[in-house]
């Protein structure tokens, strides 16, 4: 008998407080393992310099918004410090099928929906070397108002509540060095035993 095996792609939910560096390592991550594909988000929220429709975000109104949450057009949506933010569907269920993994950057509530829609997905919290990192971080973004900042901050005490829901934390202490530990992670998902499927 020839045995013959596949394997499906891994959907991998990167999560942690704003500002921690999910997009940076995400980006470092993309450079890396140019067939690791990336769920750009839905959200309500203002783009910021330099961000563009479609490749940092599909920027919507609330309206439009609302209208792709009873579409079901979305995976997972939450309110996150004043703005609506989701996952599109499609692309993310498209890019499993064909066998590609994919990496959602995410807040906690919607990473708690994803993992009650995907069960198997690799659930990872990024944090930071400490408290005051992550705010000089935020700060050196130039990125919000003082009053945003502080919400944002507010929030990341209440994600820490909820890290050992994930699977892995990771320290993004250098960019590189939090790639290569992501990386050490997606190495060993993907030798599971239970992850691999036989070929009719
Ligand atoms: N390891 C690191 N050391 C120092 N600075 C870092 C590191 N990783 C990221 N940064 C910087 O921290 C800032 C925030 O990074 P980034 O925007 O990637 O965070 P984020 O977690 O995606 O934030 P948000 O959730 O708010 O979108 C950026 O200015 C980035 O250059
Ligand atoms: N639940 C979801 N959270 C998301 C999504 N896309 C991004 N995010 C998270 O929101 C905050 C704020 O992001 P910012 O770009 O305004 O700084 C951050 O934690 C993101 O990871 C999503 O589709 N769903």
């Amino acid at each position: 008998m020839k045995a013959e095996y596949h394997q499906s792609g891994l959907l991998i939910v990167v999560s942690g407080p704003s500002g921690v560096g999910k997009g940076t390592v995400c980006t470092a991550l993309r450079k890396r393992l140019p067939n690791l594909a990336y769920s750009v988000s839905a959200t309500t929220r203002q783009p910021r310099a330099g961000e563009r429709d479609g490749v940092n975000y599909f920027f919507k109104t609330r309206a439009e918004f609302e209208q792709m949450i009873q579409n079901d057009e979305l995976i997972e949506w939450a309110e996150y410090v004043g703005n609506y933010y989701g996952t599109p569907r499609k692309y993310v269920e498209d890019t499993l099928a064909s066998g590609k993994d994919i990496v959602l950057e995410i807040e906690v509530q919607g990473a708690y929906q994803v993992k009650e829609a995907f069960p198997d997905g690799v659930f990872i919290f990024l944090v930071p070397p400490s408290m005051d990192d992550l705010r000089t971080r935020i700060l050196h973004r130039g990125s919000e108002t003082t009053s945003s900042l502080e919400n944002r901050l507010g929030a990341a005490k209440d994600e820490y509540q909820h890290i050992h829901r994930y699977d892995y934390v990771v320290i993004n202490d250098e960019v590189q060095k939090a790639c290569d530990r992501v990386e050490a992670v997606l190495l060993a998902e993907h030798c599971r035993a239970d992850r691999l499927v036989m070929s009719e």
